[in-house]
């Protein structure tokens, strides 16, 4: 199997060279207490999260990937295998990858998610930075003799990341993302309407209203008297909810035009800056990004998965794996 993997913050994306999107779902894992045992993997993905602020207080949920990078090496190791069997790998299938990383990742960083792939059966596995993976995946060549600025708004995450020609010229990162949007949604329906809700409510209000456009009904607990209580809440509401957290993002990012060169300027100036990455979809991101840069910003056409294509895509191309590839 050739693949290309997006190990995110909060999904994990794969992509198989032939087959396409074959993996989609939460990075979080249930694991059943080791007691000494080896530790097993209850509940993977998208059954995982349905268990999180749920299940029995001795399941755990694991999220394997912190800020897109690993946090303990056996838990990394298990979670690919997993995913892996979920993508259709059987046992004894050679597998190749090139899996995206964050623009920031130290070496030592990189080497233990190769180290983690690698003993999960991917060999060879090269890393790829998640925002040169999603330009490909967009249909940009980092080869070209141009400069192209792309800003990838992950969950745990930002980076604004200009290349040419095989190498990288300027980046920028942020250390919040679409995560911290959740958090803050949270607090705000806790402090506003004195409503507690979990963690899977406060991401669907956030992101239904891009989806839906209406008042959403939130359920929840009342900060007062701990029952259960339904509270009704604008789309506008969620947008001032997020507010710091984007100024956040726009104001780490929106700096990394001053290390270009003019020539450079001109370049993106001419094509626009590419914005992809699931925290991207909330709403006013780009438009802020807009007015931040003083460049026209697109978003991409599929932001959630491709860093995970593109991924796939630069698993064929030994130049580009020559030049942008990280060991
Ligand atoms: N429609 C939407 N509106 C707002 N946010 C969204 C929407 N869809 C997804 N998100 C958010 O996007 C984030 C995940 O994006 P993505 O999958 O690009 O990040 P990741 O790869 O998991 O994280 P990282 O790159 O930081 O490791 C989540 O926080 C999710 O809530």
């Amino acid at each position: 199997m050739d693949l290309g993997i997006d190990l995110g913050t909060a999904t994990t994306v794969v992509s198989d060279v032939r087959r396409g999107i074959v993996y989609d779902e939460p990075s979080v894992l249930i694991l059943r207490p080791g007691g000494g045992r080896r530790q097993r993997i209850l509940a993977v993905g998208r059954e995982a999260a349905e268990l999180v602020g749920r299940g029995p207080a001795r399941f755990a949920a694991v999220r394997p990937l912190h800020d897109g990078v690993v946090t303990d090496l056996e838990t990394a190791r298990l979670y690919l295998r997993a995913v892996l069997a979920r993508a259709g790998r059987r046992a004894w299938t050679p597998t190749r990858a090139v899996i995206g990383v964050p623009a920031d990742a130290t070496s030592l960083e990189v080497r233990v998610l190769l180290e983690a792939a690698e003993e999960a059966g991917i060999r060879p596995v090269t890393a790829l930075d998640d925002a040169v993976a999603g330009a490909v995946g967009c249909g940009l060549d980092p080869l070209e003799r141009r400069v192209h600025l792309v800003i990838d708004v992950g969950g745990g995450s930002a980076a604004a990341v200009a290349f040419c020609y095989g190498g990288v010229l300027a980046q920028r990162t942020s250390k919040v993302g679409g995560v911290d949007m959740t958090g803050a949604v949270a607090r705000y329906l806790r402090e506003e309407h004195q409503l507690q809700v979990g963690e899977l409510e406060a991401e669907r209000v956030k992101t239904s209203p891009t989806a839906e456009g209406g008042p959403l009904v939130v359920h929840g607990r009342d900060g007062a008297t701990g029952h259960p209580r339904l509270v009704t809440v604008q789309p506008a509401e969620v947008a001032t909810a997020v507010r710091p957290v984007v100024d956040e993002i726009v104001r780490a990012l929106g700096g990394c035009l001053d290390d270009l060169p003019p020539q450079a300027l001109a370049d993106v100036l001419a094509e626009g800056v590419l914005v992809f990455g699931g925290g991207a979809l909330i709403q006013g991101l780009p438009q802020q990004l807009e007015s931040a840069l003083g460049l026209p910003v697109k978003l991409a056409e599929q932001p959630l998965t491709c860093v995970a294509e593109g991924a796939a895509r630069a698993l064929r191309n030994r130049p580009l794996l020559a030049a942008y590839g990280r060991n």
